[in-house]
């Protein structure tokens, strides 16, 4: 088999209007770095594909207790056939220091679909540009991903939800975009996408109309719900006045990741469906005693283990065989 080579898969995939990079690696004033360049995001695919022998169409983030550790019954030990490539073995990826994100990609199928999934993602908490938190998105584009399924974590901040519920994403709010820090930020290689991306069908209708009929063939429609997310910045949860800020804003869950992920697959023209699972009430009173922490979150991952692995796998399944043009 002839070896594959990042620059083609994204030659195929999209136009490639500009030939010539800007020089991205540092802003208008020349210091602060905002992006590795196309080429060095080259280098890491080609790198990638070297150790695989079939190119993905699904990428998988997994979102914090949500396969996002190596576990009997998880949704990334469910990966048949599966190439495990630690992070720090990759080229300029950075590394995963938040417990239970495990810090490998995993290349194989799930359901006769090939597929690369995050066992643990970046956050800006860690230390990391929201570019760098990124870096996998769009390595995922030049291995030639075409479906992003983005899973989180998250607070359920609208009062029906409760604790293992399922949110399908329907939008977001980029609370951390509203003072300007956005993963686009920067010199804009259009190669990956245009300076000013759209973001009103940023999670594509047809997979939010599957996922819910698929959630009624499994018999789990009574804990799946549709809503809002937001990502703040973290490490800390949140006060109960910003949670009631939020609340008024139209929030229904509040998690610390996948806005910044999801505006750069949107922005290189992979499609997006975000789930969120529900692993904490938010505290919206004062009078509530109990206070979020990350025990509860990597719990009720642990609980939910077995249905998300398979709503997911189905979805991974009817995905792949949707219109590829639908919205
Ligand atoms: O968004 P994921 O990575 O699923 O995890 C969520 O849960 C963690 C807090 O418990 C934070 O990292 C938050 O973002
Ligand atoms: N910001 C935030 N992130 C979370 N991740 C899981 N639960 C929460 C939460 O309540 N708030």
């Amino acid at each position: 088999m002839a070896p594959i080579n990042a620059n083609d898969i994204v030659e195929k995939n999209c136009l490639v209007t500009q030939k010539v990079l800007p020089e991205i690696g540092s802003d208008c004033n020349g210091n602060e770095k905002t992006g590795y360049s196309y080429e060095t995001l080259v280098e890491t695919a080609n790198f990638l594909l070297s150790r695989i022998s079939e190119k993905p169409n699904i990428g998988i983030i997994c979102g914090s207790g949500m396969g996002s550790y190596w576990k009997e019954g998880s949704l990334a030990e469910s990966i048949t056939d599966g190439v495990r490539i630690p992070y720090e073995d990759i080229p300029n990826f950075p590394i995963s220091t938040v417990e239970g994100h495990h810090g490998q990609l995993v290349f194989g199928h799930i359901e006769g679909v090939s597929v690369v999934a995050m066992q643990g993602r970046f956050h800006y908490y860690e230390g990391y540009p929201l570019w760098k938190c990124c870096l996998p998105v769009r390595v995922m584009k030049l291995l030639g991903v075409k479906i992003l399924i983005a899973t989180n974590a998250a607070g359920g901040l609208n009062p029906n939800y409760k604790i293992g519920d399922l949110m399908i994403v329907r939008d977001h709010i980029n609370m951390m975009g509203f003072a300007g820090n956005n993963p686009l930020h920067g010199p804009n290689d259009e190669r990956f996408g245009p300076r000013f991306p759209p973001m009103n069908k940023a999670y594509n209708y047809e997979f939010r109309k599957i996922a819910k009929e698929v959630a009624k063939e499994l018999n789990i429609d009574h804990i799946v719900r549709e809503g809002v997310y937001t990502c703040l910045g973290g490490p800390n949860f949140e006060t109960v006045a910003e949670l009631n800020m939020l609340k008024m804003v139209g929030v229904d869950a509040v998690g610390m990741s996948t806005v910044h992920e999801v505006i750069t697959a949107r922005h290189c023209d992979i499609k997006v469906f975000g789930l969120s699972l529900i692993t904490n009430e938010c505290i919206t009173n004062y009078d509530q005693d109990a206070e979020a922490n990350h025990e509860e979150v990597l719990d009720v991952g642990r609980m939910r283990q077995e249905m998300l692995r398979k709503y997911v796998s189905c979805l991974v399944k009817k995905f792949s065989q949707a219109d590829p043009d639908a919205p």
